[in-house]
């Protein structure tokens, strides 16, 4: 592991870039590292190793390679960039499922688009409060068409609960900012004091048992099995036995990360890599929970609240009924289900309805957890766990 120790001195907030395909999260995404790398608040992270595949850029413990750390004065982010294209909606489900807040990058050139919405939706769904808006290439765009896309945009919030009349929108160019343009740097700048100040420090269970979902799973040579993602709950110190639910196991976390350094204690909030004592590779998966022995009893069936997307936002056409077996999303896991609408028997697009799910394996569940339904590669519901049965 590398020497210097992870030193909390600011409160650490996760958030992300998302948003339609090619609008320019990415560029984004590197356009803020740069200008605070300029300010001392981290390092620069150039757009080509932001947008390369996690296999290659695996080495050492380091945590999922989508993220990206840098601080403001106030705060330490770890920023995740989440791809824009429909494929990765499931990434997006598990990504903004521990963001504290996102900016929902919309290029002033384009305005709203299918992803600009599901986005929205899904980020509501899976509990993000708190949206900044970065209307992206401004550089480009005309003012009186920028100004419609900034109402657009304002009205979209506010139909998926957000108050879009208070949410910051600010105006940006990623890629001016990236070349070093004052003006734009400066752009980027108000976008994070934006995020600074619109976005407040979350709540964290530090008291309650340790648990985090499994995002990634690697092999440090001579070392052993490195399990990567953020704790959802409580906090973990080297030293500590944990229980990997999936794996059927009981272990000892013998190593601890963020962003290649070591840390004594991980909490709530935190993106981290443990390292896990005697598990071999190939016991556990992304979909896997570690927890503290006997905190959680994994289960397969629960009542649900279930949103059924209409088709305009990319859902079903036709209705659903029982016998229904699409896949489940649950924090990182990713489960087939058959579904139970009761009496009614049918859910159309649009509809909200009440569901008993059984899922095609045990895990952990909880009233309160959001939860998202795809089908042949779209999402097609989104869901609440109302009880465990
Ligand atoms: N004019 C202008 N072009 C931009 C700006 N930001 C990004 N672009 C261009 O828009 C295109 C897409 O940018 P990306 O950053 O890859 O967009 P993305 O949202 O990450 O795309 P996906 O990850 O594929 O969803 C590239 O050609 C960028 O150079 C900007 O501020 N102004
Ligand atoms: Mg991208």
């Amino acid at each position: 592991m590398s020497k210097t120790a992870y030193i909390r001195t600011k409160p650490h907030l996760n958030i992300g870039t998302m948003g339609h395909v090619d609008h320019g999260k990415t560029t984004l995404t590197a356009a803020i590292t740069k200008v605070l790398a300029e300010r001392g608040g981290g390092a620069f992270v150039p757009f080509d190793r932001i947008d390369r595949a996690p296999e290659e850029a695996a080495r050492g413990i380091t945590i999922n390679i989508a993220h990206v750390e840098y601080e403001t004065d106030t705060r330490h982010y770890a920023h995740v960039d989440m791809p824009g294209h429909a494929d990765y909606v499931k990434n997006m489900v598990t990504g903004a499922a521990q963001l504290d807040g996102a900016i929902l990058v919309v290029s002033a050139l384009d305005g709203i688009m299918p992803q600009t919405a599901e986005h929205v939706l899904l980020a509501r769904q899976v509990g993000v409060d708190h949206i900044v808006v970065a209307l992206n290439k401004a550089d480009a765009g005309d003012e009186e068409l920028t100004d419609l896309v900034e109402l657009e945009v304002r009205e979209l919030l506010t139909a998926h609960g957000y108050g879009g009349d208070a949410a910051p929108v600010v105006r940006v160019s990623g890629l001016k900012a990236l070349e070093g343009d004052p003006r734009w740097t400066a752009s980027v700048e108000a976008l994070l004091d934006a995020v600074d100040t619109y976005v407040p420090v979350p709540e964290r269970y530090l008291d309650a048992p340790f648990l985090l979902p499994v995002e990634n799973v690697l092999t440090i040579t001579g070392r052993g099995t490195v399990v990567t993602g953020a704790v959802e709950r409580g906090t973990v110190r080297v030293g500590d036995k944990v229980q990997v639910l999936g794996a059927d196991t009981e272990t000892v976390v013998t190593g601890l990360e963020t962003f290649g350094k070591p840390m004594e204690e991980a909490q709530a909030g935190d993106n981290v890599a443990l390292l896990l004592r005697g598990v071999p590779r190939d016991a556990v998966r992304r979909g896997h929970v570690v927890a503290a022995p006997g905190s959680v009893t994994p289960s397969r069936r629960f009542t649900a609240r279930l949103y059924v997307l209409s088709a305009r936002e990319g859902g079903r056409t036709t209705p659903l009924s029982t016998g229904y077996r699409p896949q489940f999303y649950i924090r990182t896991a990713d489960v087939v289900g058959n579904v139970d609408l009761g009496g009614a028997g049918v859910a159309r697009p649009g509809d909200t309805v009440t569901v008993t799910v059984e899922l095609g394996r045990d895990v952990p569940l909880e009233p309160g957890l959001g939860f998202a339904v795809r089908e042949g590669g779209r999402t097609v519901g989104a869901g609440t766990v109302t009880e465990v049965v």
